[in-house]
């Protein structure tokens, strides 16, 4: 942080803007206890005098020396702005932050109110404002407030809605920590940079405003005066006596360009972010027919329960629902994997088990239970919200894909692990701490106790990816979901995440979920596979069966296309030809159709539900390979000889994430 103000000062524009904006403020806080006699002194003998070497910008109608008045004024001036644009900044803070903390419908209405808002020119604002809140220095700080605060509304909800979407703080919200929490303790942290440096070039415009409310009259009232006033009180004679008007003129203009360029070069050096529109929404696709299939196996020992599970999103031309009924069960201390190509709906249902699809996508279900308990629908009793709240951030951990943005930067990690324990489980702040270290030395962290007072930056990638398994454990996790938990990882600490998961099942009966577009980390580690295209199961088989019973043309051919030390080099890697489907435009049929060797006309209307093809083992195709009437599984390698010959060969690293 030094540092970047180190920075800061370097630039020529910082080091003029802060030198300037240092006399400003010092002029302001100096000025008034220094020269306020000979400002209000009345001199009678000179009314309305020019310039001289005793009144160096001339007197004012009551002899007054206007240069010492211009010193003086700062104050008045400075001041009425700083308030001015705190209570812009407040006023936007709170509408901006409504939408996290007031739910969807409350907060889309703040949403449409700033837009509004802000839609109307500031200077409009503040005269509305002025006029409702009367003529005088206090009405004049609340109109400028009020008229500066949709924009920051604006700023503040583009900032929340991209801290909002981080790691860490889905993080937060699993471990059950409360909106108002999270709001103070991971988002503001966060925000707090942009939303100064910015606050810093509004004093500027809010000088300005100030000087052009008192001018019109509407601001400071005499005896009081600030730069805007003077420039009011000489307007009349500024053809003969210039220097009277003109000199608070330029005083507005120097002051407020000290905040706007320091601002500026703040900004600058800091990275801080502009106003960006929100992402469009993507396009729309019809609704399609639900994929039914026969439950999985439920038994007693069911962690978790996925019966028919949509997820959509609004779209141009009607709701796009990238997961398109899926259902799966995951009993305790089962590894779960779920594989398929980049977008085929993999994080979004690890997300919708999470209770982490913010509206307006919506996730609907026949049933979505944790340990028995349901996820889905209203809770009436805000007790039993509660206790949902307490279920997942007990018993229910998630590990993200990127270890560098699941912990919030600015918390030591001991402190973010501890957060949950003293939520749910009541601890002190001491005992939370232990637990954390405890924690993290479970999770093979070296010198736990040191590490926990340390920030994520200082944590290597394996380490941060360890420390958010440490925070699943924090509880007594039945689930952990691990949604590509090693993409971002090296080999060697790949391995090590994956055994930490191994063990943490074998020792605690812990059911995982993992997700990963990698099908030989799935196959290596889980129980049981669930492949994915375009939104559905296309299928469900053991793990151990995968390499030689898998039946679905596409498993296969994610099969085929991995390569290994025997793949000849002087040859193209073996990819799957063509592209994944929108979700936005699901063909009729089966959605593997149009890619797939062995497809015939019936593929192509009729989409084939995912059914039994042995014991635990279901698949979804017309043609599923490996049976007497389609040939055997090493058939499917004449799949891959023919697209090895294939002209659009890409790498398998573009094809399969
Ligand atoms: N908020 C959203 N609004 C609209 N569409 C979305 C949204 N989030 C995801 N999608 C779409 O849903 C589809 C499935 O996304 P998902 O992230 O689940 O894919 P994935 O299989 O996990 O892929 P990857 O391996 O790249 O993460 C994608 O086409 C994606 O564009």
């Amino acid at each position: 942080m030094r540092k970047r103000w180190i920075a800061v000062l370097r630039t020529p524009v910082g080091l003029g803007a802060g030198v300037l904006l240092l006399a400003v403020l010092l002029l302001a806080l100096f000025a008034p206890i220094i020269w306020s006699h000979q400002a209000s002194a009345i001199d009678t003998e000179h009314l309305l005098e020019g310039s001289s070497s005793a009144h160096w910008l001339g007197t004012d109608n009551l002899g007054r020396d206007i240069f010492y008045r211009v010193l003086v004024a700062s104050r008045t001036s400075i001041l009425l702005a700083l308030a001015a644009i705190s209570i812009a900044v407040l006023t936007g803070l709170a509408l901006g932050c409504a939408p996290v903390l007031l739910g969807r419908r409350a907060g889309r209405l703040t949403t449409a109110v700033v837009n509004i808002a802000v839609a109307f020119p500031g200077l409009l604002l503040a005269l509305f404002f002025a006029v409702i809140f009367g003529v005088g220095a206090k009405g004049a700080v609340l109109a400028i407030g009020f008229a500066g605060a949709p924009s920051f509304a604006r700023l503040t909800q583009t900032l929340v809605a991209g801290i909002a979407e981080r790691d860490f703080v889905a993080a937060a919200r699993i471990a059950g920590v409360g909106r108002f929490r999270i709001l103070a303790r991971h988002i503001l942290p966060n925000i707090a940079e942009p939303l100064v440096v910015n606050a810093t070039i509004g004093a500027g415009g809010a000088l300005l405003a100030f000087a052009g409310l008192s001018f019109l009259g509407l601001g400071v009232q005499p005896p009081a005066y600030d730069w805007g006033r003077l420039m009011g009180e000489s307007l009349n004679s500024i053809y003969v006596h210039p220097a009277a008007a003109l000199a608070p003129g330029v005083a507005v203009v120097v002051a407020g360009l000290a905040f706007n360029l320091f601002g500026e070069a703040v900004a600058k050096c800091f990275g801080v972010p502009v106003l960006k529109s929100f992402a469009p929404v993507v396009k729309g696709a019809p609704e399609r027919l639900p994929e039914t299939r026969p439950a999985a196996a439920v038994g007693d020992d069911a962690v978790l329960v996925v019966e028919d599970l949509h997820v959509s999103f609004p779209g141009a031309a009607g709701p796009v629902t990238p997961v398109r009924g899926i259902s799966f069960s995951i009993s305790r201390g089962e590894i779960v994997g779920v594989v398929g190509e980049s977008g085929s709906g993999k994080s979004l249902t690890a997300l919708a088990v999470a209770q982490l699809i913010e509206p307006p996508g919506e996730v609907r279900a026949a049933e979505l239970s944790f340990l028995g308990a349901p996820l889905l629908g209203r809770l009436a009793v805000r007790s039993t919200a509660a206790a949902r709240r307490r279920l997942l951030g007990t018993s229910f951990a998630m590990v993200f894909q990127d270890p560098m943005t699941s912990f919030n930067p600015t918390k030591r990690i001991g402190t973010q692990l501890a957060e949950g324990a003293r939520e749910h489980q009541g601890l002190t702040r001491r005992s939370a701490m232990a637990r954390a270290v405890d924690r993290l030395r479970a999770v093979r962290i070296p010198e736990a106790e040191r590490r926990a007072r340390q920030y994520p930056h200082e944590f290597s990638g394996g380490m941060r990816q360890r420390a958010m398994i440490g925070m699943g454990l924090m509880g007594t996790p039945a689930l952990i979901v691990a949604d590509e938990p090693t993409t971002a990882l090296d080999v060697t600490v790949q391995q090590q995440v994956l055994q930490l998961l191994e063990t943490i099942r074998v020792e605690d009966d812990v059911a995982v979920l993992l997700i990963s577009h990698d099908i030989t980390v799935v196959a290596q580690v889980c129980d049981r596979v669930l492949v994915m295209y375009a939104g559905r199961i296309v299928e469900d088989l053991p793990a151990g069966e995968l390499a030689a019973g898998a039946r679905h043309p596409y498993t296969r051919a994610l099969l085929d296309a991995v390569p290994d030390l025997e793949t000849p080099l002087d040859e193209p890697l073996a990819v799957i030809p063509g592209r994944p489907v929108d979700p936005s435009a699901f063909p009729a049929g089966c959605a593997f159709a149009a890619r797939c060797e062995f497809a015939q006309d019936q593929c192509l209307v009729e989409d084939p539900a995912l059914i039994s093809h042995g014991p635990a083992h279901q698949v979804a195709c017309w043609h599923p390979q490996g049976t007497a009437a389609t040939g055997t599984a090493a058939g499917a390698g004449a799949w891959q000889a023919r697209y090895l010959g294939g002209e659009s060969i890409k790498s398998i690293r573009t094809g399969l994430r």
